[in-house]
């Protein structure tokens, strides 16, 4: 990813660079059928500065995609603030890129294609996309697959094509929903390590949902833990560990274990009530 420079606000109460995400006690209530008005997060305060890898745990069904789902303009907040780059969401903010556990490929198209539709969206000339696209792909490690069509690709490659597809429109925040839940440890720790690589000097933000604190720690600035649903911030873990990181080279470190411990200090309560109230999935 080439380094991407964070917009500063042009609010005037703002500070010259806002940061990338704040949200300000910010809830989010849905209409439903039956349980009537339901509270899905509450009060949740949290920033992010601009080029921060912040990773999000909480148990199951806390609230951790609604508050991405805020973020990302997808969900208006019933009250309190959500701003990016320093202003207030309404609709899909501009830079902003997103990965979710299932992938967003179009299976009838091949990897060039679907690499370069993010920039082809945005009106940028076939030739020029796809060169670009091409650049991408050799980024993620897939040159020589360029014909290939999704379902012609192992899960790991999918993966590939998914964050080529992301970063190539250079987001200068990107939201990350268990990006790689589906995927097999071995294949899971090979694309931490490519994220790793390609945010590197973005400069872009990060905010990386997951239910995997192994994969929390390694790749955080910062993990946000959340309390049990109405999920609101419980606790937040700063992750002193010297970047560049290999997961595989840093994860059985004393360091690590030692934050491994912290942070499911803290989570371990919140799964617990999650439990008692019946969840059958647990964090
Ligand atoms: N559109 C909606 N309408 C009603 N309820 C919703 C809606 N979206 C989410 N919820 C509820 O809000 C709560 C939080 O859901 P959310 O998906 O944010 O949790 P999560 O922490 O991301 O879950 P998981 O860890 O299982 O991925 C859940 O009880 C969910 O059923």
């Amino acid at each position: 990813m080439t380094p991407v420079t964070p917009k500063p606000s042009t609010g005037t109460a703002a500070p010259a660079v806002a940061p990338a995400i704040a949200l300000r006690q910010a809830t989010k209530r849905f209409a439903t059928r039956d349980r009537g008005a339901f509270t899905a997060i509450t009060d949740v305060d949290l920033e992010v500065g601009a080029g921060e890898f912040v990773t999000v745990v909480g148990p199951t069904g806390c609230g951790k995609s609604t508050t991405l789902s805020l973020v990302s303009g997808l969900e208006p907040a019933s009250s309190g603030e959500v701003l990016v780059h320093g202003k207030p969401v309404s609709g899909i903010p501009d830079g902003v890129g997103y990965m979710f556990q299932t992938d967003a490929t179009l299976p009838w198209k091949n990897v060039l294609d679907n690499v370069a539709l993010g920039l082809r969206y945005r009106g940028v000339a076939k030739a020029d996309a796809e060169r670009r696209a091409q650049d991408w792909i050799g980024r993620v490690g897939l040159t020589g697959f360029e014909d290939r069509y999704p379902h012609q690709l192992s899960g790991g490659m999918r993966k590939r094509v998914a964050m080529a597809q992301t970063l190539i429109t250079e987001p200068s925040l990107l939201l990350l929903d268990e990006p790689f839940g589906a995927l097999d440890v071995q294949t899971r720790e090979l694309m931490q390590d490519e994220l790793l690589r390609l945010w590197s000097g973005s400069g872009a933000a990060v905010v990386f949902v997951t239910h995997d604190l192994t994969e929390a720690i390694a790749l955080a600035d910062r993990v946000v833990v959340m309390t049990a649903g109405p999920a609101t911030v419980k606790d937040e873990v700063a992750i002193d560990l010297p970047r560049p990181r290999k997961v595989e080279d840093i994860r059985l470190t004393p360091e690590f274990i030692e934050l491994y411990r912290r942070v499911w200090d803290s989570l371990r309560e919140e799964v617990e009530i999650t439990r008692a109230r019946g969840a059958s999935h647990v964090a």
